[in-house]
């Protein structure tokens, strides 16, 4: 099943960098990890916001939330999941 997902990041301003910088990199090592397991197909940033657009391939909604709810930026997101279907006119 594949999903377009948008995470809107807002880390709080007061927080210290040397915490934010901690759950930025182990965000980016979870990311790679799925990302080379095929369940993470896309991550594009959107330019100038501190967001993204991702494509996942997963078996359920279960798996997704999952896999979101465990991101470490999780509590500092907001996430819209758009659930995808194959287009009648596409060749792939
Ligand atoms: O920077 C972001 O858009 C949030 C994020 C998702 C995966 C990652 O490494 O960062």
């Amino acid at each position: 099943m594949l999903f377009l997902v948008r995470m809107d990041v807002s880390l709080p301003h007061d927080m210290p960098p040397a915490v934010a910088d901690d759950i930025k990199s182990r965000e980016k090592a979870y990311a790679q990890d799925l990302q080379r397991s095929g369940k993470w197909v896309h991550l594009y940033r959107v330019v100038g916001e501190y967001a993204n657009y991702s494509v996942f391939d997963v078996e359920s909604n279960d798996e997704l939330h999952g896999l979101l709810s465990s991101l470490p930026l999780f509590p500092y997101m907001k996430i819209k999941v758009t659930p995808l279907a194959r287009h009648p006119s596409s060749i792939a």
